[in-house]
């Protein structure tokens, strides 16, 4: 593949900026060049500012980099964004302007007209939506590609190969959501530990929108939402990683339990026919146990990269129920935006 590829992080103190920062450690292809802060952070020493929260400590080249202000020229090609939403929007439109190539996490440009939500393995055709972006907003060489909501992520990579197979007319979600998907510190301690807070702003209504343009097509007329009635129920619970989903389907045509769990294991796309560095060999990993899958014991299968689903039974109200479990800020976040430029730049898009 050659010379690895410069990159800056947008947001790189956050909890999603530290999985970017830990993620591309070692990358083949990319090379965190610059991280990127408010004037919080903006002049200081990475690893004295971060107050890093993963795992081991933060890699020793990017822990001696100075965090740049976000508002000083971004000199790297390739743009991984963490910033909060509502912030990320200008910043990033900007950057696309000046010709960065920029993969967010941020919800700003997720449901705009031109932008590509991707998830490699449902709907790596949508890249196409690039050049109409480019042309629309008079852009030459940048563009913004986006990846789903960390819930919306894991519901719609077990969503998609049942999409495929059956059809789906409705769905049912309920979210027990992790605390790190807050941020950081995120929700106190005191309203979290011994308790389930049965609201996320916002949440419903993306994974209600997200899955329709995720699970839809992408033409001369621009994009096709597909036709399915969804309804959410997202609640926040004291797990530190991991979105679990409790999920009820009702199909387009019937299937059996041993049929449904077949078309999800067996599913493999795009990164997986490439063989991208960062795809997960299975990215639907099924589990038959009846008490499985558990945020602790499952969050990191495929390093983090696969959603793992379980308990596929049959429902007595739809037609078939599971629950989903995936790791919110590496697949949710982090992990999708490297996953979204590894494909792109096979596809010819960072050249
Ligand atoms: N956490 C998760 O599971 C997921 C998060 N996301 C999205 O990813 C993005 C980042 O989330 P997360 O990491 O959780 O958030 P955090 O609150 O943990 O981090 C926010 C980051 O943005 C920086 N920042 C804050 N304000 C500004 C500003 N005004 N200008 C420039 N930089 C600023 C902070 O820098 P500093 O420290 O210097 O102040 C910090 O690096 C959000 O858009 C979020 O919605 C998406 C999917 C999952
Ligand atoms: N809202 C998600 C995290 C997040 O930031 O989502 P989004 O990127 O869609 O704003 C959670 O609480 O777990």
């Amino acid at each position: 593949m050659g010379e690895r590829i410069d990159v800056a992080v947008l947001g790189a103190t956050g909890s999603v900026g530290q999985r970017f920062v830990q993620l591309l450690d070692g990358h083949p292809w990319f090379r965190v060049a610059e991280l990127v802060g408010s004037e919080r952070s903006a002049g200081k020493r990475y690893g004295e500012v971060c107050d890093w929260r993963l795992s081991d400590a933060p890699p020793r080249e990017a822990a001696e980099m100075r965090v740049q202000h976000y508002e000083e020229p971004v000199r790297s090609p390739v743009v991984f964004s963490a910033l909060p939403g509502g912030i990320a929007g200008e910043v990033e439109a900007s950057l696309a302007a000046e010709g960065k190539r920029v993969f967010t996490n941020a919800r700003d440009h997720r449901m705009d007209p031109d932008v590509p939500l991707m998830i490699p393995e449902v709907n790596a055709d949508h890249v196409a939506a690039i050049q109409a972006q480019r042309e629309r907003r008079g852009w030459k060489d940048g563009f913004i590609v986006t990846n789903p909501n960390c819930s919306t992520i894991h519901l719609v990579l077990a969503l998609k190969p049942l999409w495929d197979a059956f059809g789906i007319e409705q769905a049912m979600v309920t979210t027990l959501q992790a605390a790190s998907g807050a941020g950081y510190p995120g929700v106190p301690s005191m309203d979290l530990i011994d308790n389930v807070v049965p609201f996320i702003g916002g949440e419903e209504e993306k994974i209600e929108t997200e899955t329709k343009k995720l699970l839809g097509s992408y033409g001369p007329d621009g994009f096709r939402y597909a036709d399915l009635a969804i309804s959410a129920t997202c609640t926040r619970v004291p797990v530190r990683d991991g979105h679990t989903e409790a999920v009820s389907l009702k199909l387009g045509r019937k299937a059996s339990v041993e049929e449904v769990v077949e078309i999800l294991a067996s599913y493999r796309g795009r990164p997986q026919e490439l063989g991208l560095p960062s795809a997960p060999e299975r990215p639907i990993v099924v589990r038959t146990e009846n008490d499985r899958p558990q945020p602790i014991l499952d969050r990191n299968v495929e390093r983090g990269m696969a959603s793992v689903v379980g308990r596929v039974r049959p429902c007595n109200v739809f037609d078939v129920r599971f629950v989903v479990l995936g790791h919110n800020t590496i697949r949710g976040a982090a992990g999708a935006s490297i996953l979204n430029a590894e494909l792109l730049r096979v596809e010819g898009y960072l050249d």
